[in-house]
């Protein structure tokens, strides 16, 4: 029996396990079991193909074909409807990938505007000088109203990741955010992540292959063939 799950446990699974056919079946997650609390900053690390995308995929609810359970601040999202998960997502997570997907004939604004439209909570005017105060903690305000096109790469990434923190999500995930980026621009993600944690007690998962960025984060979870193999306090 598990036993119960504290207050400030925001993310948690129970021995995950999903299965490929690439062309026969394997194991590509297998019992996977962790609990991250409220305002923690965790990256999982491991050699290629060990299983760290595909396990962040299901924890951020984009992929459902697995077994084993998913709760996301408390709550059982293993087995909810489609249209359920996309509202967690909207609201609960903020997906930052490698490569950063703006809009590059819209503005910096509003590309990062777009999620917090979706969810409809708040006035454009509102969602407006938000998506401006994420730019201005990003420190690419002056950017703004330019198109997402005219921007450097480490420019446009954070973009993205003001996008990914429009609707104030408890979770940031991040699937190699800083893989594409230079020492510059990944030390702003890091700073800056590092913030959202300590500051704002947003909980940030990272899957990484950068070792300082590993090293950068409060715990490291390390995976081999599908399995957590190991579990560092940094
Ligand atoms: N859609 C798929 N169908 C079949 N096999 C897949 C699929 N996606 C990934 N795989 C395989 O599953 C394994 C884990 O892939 P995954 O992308 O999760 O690894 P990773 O640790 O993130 O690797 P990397 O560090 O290279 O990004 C690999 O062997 C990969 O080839």
């Amino acid at each position: 029996m598990y036993q119960p799950m504290k207050n400030n446990v925001v993310l948690a699974t129970r021995s995950l396990e999903k299965y490929f056919h690439d062309p026969v079946r394997f194991k590509v997650l297998d019992d996977i079991s962790f609990e991250i609390h409220t305002g923690e900053f965790v990256t999982i690390v491991g050699k290629s193909g060990s299983g760290k995308s595909t396990l962040l995929y299901c924890l951020s609810t984009m992929d459902t074909n697995y077994s084993g359970e998913l709760y996301i601040q408390q709550q059982k999202v293993t087995g909810q409807k489609l249209d359920t998960l996309a509202q967690i997502r909207n609201q609960s997570i903020g997906f930052v990938f490698q490569f950063h997907y703006l809009l590059p004939e819209f503005s910096c604004l509003k590309n990062v505007m777009i999620p917090a439209l979706k969810l409809g909570r708040l006035s454009y005017p509102e969602i407006e000088a938000k998506a401006y105060d994420k730019l201005r903690m990003l420190g690419i305000a002056d950017q703004a109203l330019k198109d997402a096109s005219k921007l450097s790469g480490g420019q446009q990434q954070r973009v993205a990741i003001a996008r990914a923190l429009i609707n104030d999500p408890a979770i940031v995930m991040g699937d190699e955010p800083t893989g594409n980026l230079d020492s510059k621009n990944t030390a702003i993600v890091l700073d800056m992540f590092r913030q959202l944690s300590e500051e704002f007690g947003q909980t940030i998962v990272a899957v990484t292959h950068d070792n300082d960025f590993a090293k950068a984060s409060q715990r490291t979870i390390e995976m081999a063939d599908g399995r957590i193999v190991q579990v560092l306090n940094n």
